[in-house]
C-alpha cells in the first residue's frame, strides 16, 4: 500500500460511492486519577458518554490511500503531519493482512487539542470504515488492539455509547444514562494532555486514590448529578494552574440559568454544563455567546 498522506481536497469517486461515519465529541462527566503506573501511563476512573456534537469522516474505498481536510476546523490540523486518522490506519494495516485502504476526507468541526477527543474519535471513525469495507466484525481483536495503539481515547471512541472507563481507557463497562441538555465551551486554547497529567507530578508505581465504582446505571438525572457532585475531574486543578484563564469559562458556565453541573473534560480547556433539555442548553449558550464571540461554543445533548 503507497504511504497515507494528508492533502488538500481533490476531487475523488462520485458521492454515491462514499461512506460516512460520524466522530462523537467524548466526554469525561468525571474523571478520577488513581495513580501513575509503572508504564509511565496514569490509572483512570472515568464516567464517558457522547454528545451529539461531532466530527464527520467520508470514506472513498476506491480513492487512492490517504486524507484529506475539510470544515471550519481544517485549518488547525493543515499542518499536522501524524493525523491519528491515519495513524489508526496504519496501526489496523500492521495488524491486518491485505486490508484494502482507501481516501478519507475529514470534516474538522470540534476544536483541536480540548479534552472532547475530537482526535480520538475521528480515528475511530477511520476503523470503523476500514471494518466495513473489510469485512471485518466490530468486536474483532485487532481493532480494539490498534484502537489502544493510537491513543488511550480511541478505544472509548471505538465503543461510542455512555460507560465506565478503567485502566489508561482499555476497560470499558457500559453505564445506562439519561439524555441531558448540554453546553459545550472551548475559549480556543489548546491545552496539551501531557502537560497537564504531568503537572499532578506522581511518579511511576504511585497510587493516590482509590474510589468505589459507579452504579451500572441511572434511572434518573437527580441520580446522575448525585453521583457527579462527589466525582469531580482530578484533571482541573492541574489544567487550572497551567491555564488560570480557565477559571473564566467556568464561571461563564456557572452563571446561565437552570444550569445543574459545570465541568472540565478530559484535559481540558473544554468545560460542559449539564441541563434538564435542550432548550435550557440552547439558552445558556446563546448567553455565552453574546458575551464571548470568540469562544467556540456549541448546545447539544448527551446521554
Ligand atoms: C485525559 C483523557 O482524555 C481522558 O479521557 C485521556 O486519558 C487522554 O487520552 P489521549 O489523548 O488519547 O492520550 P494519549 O495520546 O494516549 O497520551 C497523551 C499523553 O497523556 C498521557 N496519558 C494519557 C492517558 C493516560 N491514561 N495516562 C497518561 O499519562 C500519556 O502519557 C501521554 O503523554
Ligand atoms: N484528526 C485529528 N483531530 C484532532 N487532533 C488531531 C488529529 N490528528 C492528530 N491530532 C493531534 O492530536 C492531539 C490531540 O488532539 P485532540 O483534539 O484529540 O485532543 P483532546 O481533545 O485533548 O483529546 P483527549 O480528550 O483525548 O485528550 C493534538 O496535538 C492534535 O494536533
Amino acid at each position: 500500500m503507497p504511504h497515507p498522506t494528508t492533502a488538500a481536497p481533490t476531487a475523488s469517486s462520485p458521492p454515491a460511492a462514499r461512506l460516512a461515519e460520524r466522530a462523537p465529541a467524548k466526554i469525561n462527566l468525571s474523571l478520577a486519577v488513581l495513580g501513575r503506573r509503572a508504564d509511565g501511563y496514569h490509572e483512570l476512573s472515568s464516567l464517558v458518554a457522547f454528545a451529539g456534537a461531532a466530527d464527520r469522516l467520508a470514506y472513498d474505498p476506491a480513492g487512492a490511500p490517504g486524507l484529506d481536510l475539510a470544515g471550519p476546523g481544517a485549518a488547525t490540523l493543515a499542518v499536522e503531519p501524524d493525523n491519528l486518522v491515519l495513524k489508526a490506519v496504519r496501526e489496523l494495516t500492521a495488524r491486518v493482512e491485505g486490508l484494502a485502504v482507501g481516501r478519507f476526507t475529514l470534516d474538522k468541526r470540534l476544536p483541536v487539542s480540548s479534552g472532547i477527543g475530537g482526535g480520538s474519535a475521528d480515528a475511530a471513525a477511520a476503523l470503523r470504515l476500514l471494518a466495513r469495507t473489510n469485512g471485518l466484525a466490530p468486536d474483532d481483536r485487532r481493532m480494539f488492539e490498534a484502537a489502544l495503539a493510537t491513543g488511550s481515547d480511541v478505544p472509548v471512541c471505538l465503543y461510542g455509547r455512555a460507560c465506565l472507563m478503567r485502566g489508561r481507557g482499555e476497560a470499558l463497562t457500559p453505564v445506562a444514562l439519561p439524555r441531558f441538555g448540554l453546553v459545550l465551551v472551548n475559549p480556543r486554547i489548546p491545552v496539551a494532555t501531557a502537560a497537564v497529567f504531568r503537572q499532578l507530578g506522581l511518579v511511576p508505581g504511585e497510587r493516590c486514590r482509590s474510589v468505589p465504582p459507579p452504579p451500572t446505571g441511572f434511572a434518573t438525572r437527580a441520580e446522575v448529578l448525585a453521583f457527579l457532585t462527589g466525582m469531580p475531574n482530578d484533571l482541573e486543578p492541574p489544567a487550572r494552574a497551567l491555564e488560570p484563564s480557565l477559571g473564566e469559562v467556568a464561571d461563564r458556565l456557572a452563571g446561565t440559568p437552570a444550569v445543574r453541573l459545570v465541568r472540565m473534560s478530559g484535559s481540558g480547556a473544554t468545560f460542559f454544563g449539564l441541563y434538564d433539555d435542550c432548550r435550557a442548553a440552547a439558552r445558556a449558550a446563546k448567553l455565552i455567546v453574546a458575551a464571548r464571540p470568540d469562544w467556540w461554543v456549541k448546545s447539544t445533548i448527551i446521554g
